[in-house]
């Protein structure tokens, strides 16, 4: 090659370089420029490629071992364990927070901060979000409150492993799950199947691709998911608002059909208006859609993969069983209270799989810690960070329900529906359908999978496999 080739080839190549360089930090001095003079500077960190910020290494890392832990590595690696990072994500300037307690600040203050979700029903008001959700959740807020709907939530988890069972093909558990999963959901949020089946499947279908779409980036330009999902969310919005008109004449003509569910108390309370009640179903049933469909079936994954366990979880179930009056009697509320070591294998799963970020949007500038955060920066907070903790779970990475024997009080990293005045609501409805599921599965059936590995397949969630029925 001639030397001026050469010459030339380098100055390129340093050329090229040097503005990807200049690009890919762009965006953080895009965004940090302002604080540079300020008493308070921004956390440290990493804004990425402007645009598309960090999402390039966030997919990587989900991609390659399922978790957000070598994402979250990267920033405390480089840049100290300072607590929170600037980072660019899902098309936002973005703060993440890898300590429970800087978590919980951000979680418990509803005056700087709140959800800031384009579906989301936050007013301008504390008062009037602390009233929407008292009058949301009155009939789900504690253990008890959802003994009112076990009957219906047992015969729709039996039924539904029934059916699975009888299937000839192998299935794809998340998925199947997913559907007596949203039945539930609808019965606590609008009496369940008297609305029109044909609407609600459509909410069902519908929901998934807005769900799809909010995982991903933020361009509302066709051809994207995001833009999809929301096409998705006005037609949920439409189904859901038809479902409200028609619940409205029915209780106009008589007061006594109203009933236990989030529509009708929602109707009841006279002064939401139609919108904030259509909001709210969407708000809660994006929430609720999936989350109990994942954990059941990681949670029948992980027992199946440890013969043992599943062994002591079954015999504890059996021991219920027989405690019973007579064969005939079937599983009763008071029974769910009784399976202490299925409680220990739903939290384990939950602390292994708390996968999905919790977000909150900073309402106005705030000094937290030392740092500057200013107005309208999201936070990200992964649960998973704080459950993999080798300080407080010996041996993390370990599917072991025993370890909670030890831990008398939970430790307070572990809020696997959050904490403070944004907390899951819908945690006793997820807990009482979990152990359910797992009471039916483990006396009756096995999840028998050709090919484990299938499992790694796409979707990334999902188990293939065949539901067997034990015999008797
Ligand atoms: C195992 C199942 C579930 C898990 C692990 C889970 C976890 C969570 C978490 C971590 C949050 C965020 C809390 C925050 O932003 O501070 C949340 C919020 C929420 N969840 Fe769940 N959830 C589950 C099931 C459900 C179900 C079944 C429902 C519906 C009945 C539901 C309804 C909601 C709603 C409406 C919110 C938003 C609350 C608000 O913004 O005020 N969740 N959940």
């Amino acid at each position: 090659m001639e030397l001026d080739s050469v010459l030339l080839y380098t100055v390129l190549g340093v050329g090229i370089l040097t503005l990807c360089n200049m690009l890919k930090n762009a965006n953080g001095l895009f965004y940090s420029i302002k604080y540079f003079a300020t008493k308070y500077r921004l956390p440290p960190g990493d804004m990425g490629w402007p645009f598309i910020g960090n999402m390039i290494l966030f997919f990587k890392s989900f991609k390659s071992s399922g978790n957000p832990g070598s994402f979250v590595s990267y920033f405390v690696t480089r840049f100290g364990a300072v607590g929170m990072y600037k980072a660019y994500m899902f098309g936002s300037p973005s703060i993440i927070v890898t300590t429970p307690e800087i978590s919980k600040k951000i979680l418990m203050d509803e005056d700087n901060f709140d959800r800031g979700l384009s579906n989301s029903t936050n007013t301008d008001s504390n008062q009037e979000d602390k009233r929407l959700r008292r009058v949301t959740t009155t009939h789900i807020r504690t253990h008890g409150s959802v003994s009112y709907y076990f009957d219906r939530i047992n015969e729709i988890m039996k039924n539904s492993l029934e059916n699975f069972a009888a299937k000839e093909k192998p299935i794809y558990l998340f998925s199947e799950l997913k559907k007596p999963a949203f039945e539930v959901l609808m019965l606590i949020l609008i009496g369940g199947y008297e609305a029109s089946q044909q609407l609600l499947d459509i909410v069902f279908a519908e929901t998934a691709i807005l769900i799809r779409g909010f995982h991903g980036m933020p361009i509302n330009l066709p051809g994207f998911a995001y833009h999809r999902a929301m096409k998705a969310q006005g037609i949920v919005a439409q189904m859901f608002k038809q479902i409200v008109d028609e619940r409205k004449v029915m209780i106009a003509k008589n007061k006594d059909r109203l009933m236990a569910n989030m529509l009708d108390m929602m109707i009841d309370a006279k002064d939401i208006s139609d919108e904030t009640i259509v909001k709210l179903l969407i708000q809660y049933t994006f929430a609720g859609y999936e989350s109990v469909a994942k954990v059941a079936s990681r949670t029948i994954m992980h027992l199946e993969k440890h013969p043992d366990l599943l062994q002591k979880a079954k015999e504890e179930q059996e021991e219920i069983v027989k405690r019973r009056p007579s064969p005939n009697v079937g599983l009763n509320f008071d029974e769910i209270r009784q399976m202490k070591y299925l409680s220990k294998v739903i939290d384990e799963t939950l602390r292994i799989n708390s996968l999905v970020p919790i977000f909150r949007v900073a309402k106005t500038t705030v000094n937290l810690n030392g740092y500057t955060i200013p107005k309208g920066w999201r936070f990200l907070t992964f649960l998973w960070t704080f459950n993999m903790d080798p300080n407080t779970y010996e041996n993390p990475m370990e599917f072991n329900p025993s370890r909670w024997d030890e831990l008398e009080t939970k430790p307070a990293s572990y809020f696997p529906f959050g904490v403070g005045p944004k907390m899951c609501p819908g945690s006793n409805v997820a807990r009482l359908s979990l152990s359910i599921i797992l009471h039916y599965f483990l006396l009756n059936y096995r999840f028998e999978q050709p090919d484990p590995d299938q499992s790694k397949t796409k979707p990334l969630d999902e188990c293939i496999g065949k539901l067997k029925k034990l015999s008797a």
